[in-house]
């Protein structure tokens, strides 16, 4: 399984929680990574964690003042990006210059989006991967692995049904073992979070419990 921790914009010390990941990875069979601020890749990345970039927009070197470019994430460290957040969202044709632009600087790509409809359009992009995140459970501690399964099994079939070369990761509400494990059994080859461990009290308990069943 893929574990993808994005901070968002939470409080939490980026290396702290990095150095945390960057541990607990070595320590397991999953994969995991972590998604800090585009201002805090460059020191994230030094921790050797598997670092993602939270955004890449659909352009090139030139006039885009106030834009993230794909080469310069790449330059800080960025192994990867999310594209189309729930909290960061694109136009369709911006969805897929994001995909072509990180394609460009050599980031793994998961595009997100809110539901199975959406993951079958997603998928159709051709990213590395896609992410289902129900918007109404994000941030609610409520696993959408339990409040809402079907949108994670219909979502492995929309995408499976367009290009089965995608893999489909769920979020929202994801913060336990329990949480990542049934994620898996509905199809899903990872999870997307963040809460569960960017606020959590020790972030490092959380990532082991999280690990620990896998
Ligand atoms: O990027 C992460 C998702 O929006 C899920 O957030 P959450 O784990 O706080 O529900």
């Amino acid at each position: 399984m893929f574990v993808l921790v994005n901070l968002k914009t939470y409080p939490c010390d980026p290396v702290d929680v990095a150095t945390a990941v960057r541990d607990v990875d070595e320590a397991t069979d999953a994969r995991l990574a972590v998604a800090p601020q585009a201002a805090h890749l460059e020191r994230v990345a030094e921790t050797g964690v598997e670092t993602w970039a939270q955004h890449v927009d659909p352009i090139d070197y030139g006039s885009n003042t106030g834009h993230a470019l794909a080469e310069s994430l790449a330059d800080a460290g960025a192994d990867g990006t999310l594209i189309n957040h729930s909290e960061r969202r694109l136009k369709l044709a911006d969805i897929d210059g994001a995909v072509e632009a990180a394609e460009r600087a050599g980031l793994e790509t998961v595009v997100c989006a809110n539901n199975p409809e959406q993951i079958g359009a997603a998928a159709a992009l051709g990213p590395d991967a896609v992410a289902v995140e129900p918007p109404e459970l994000i941030g609610t501690g409520t696993p959408v692995s339990q409040a809402d399964p079907e949108v994670v099994e219909d979502a492995v079939e929309a995408a499976r049904n367009v290009d089965p070369d995608v893999s489909v990761l769920c979020g929202a509400g994801i913060s336990t073992g329990d949480d990542v494990v049934a994620a898996g059994d509905l199809g899903a080859e990872g999870v997307l979070l963040a809460s569960g461990v960017a606020k959590a009290d020790d972030p490092r308990a959380a990532l082991e419990d999280l690990v620990d069943p896998l």
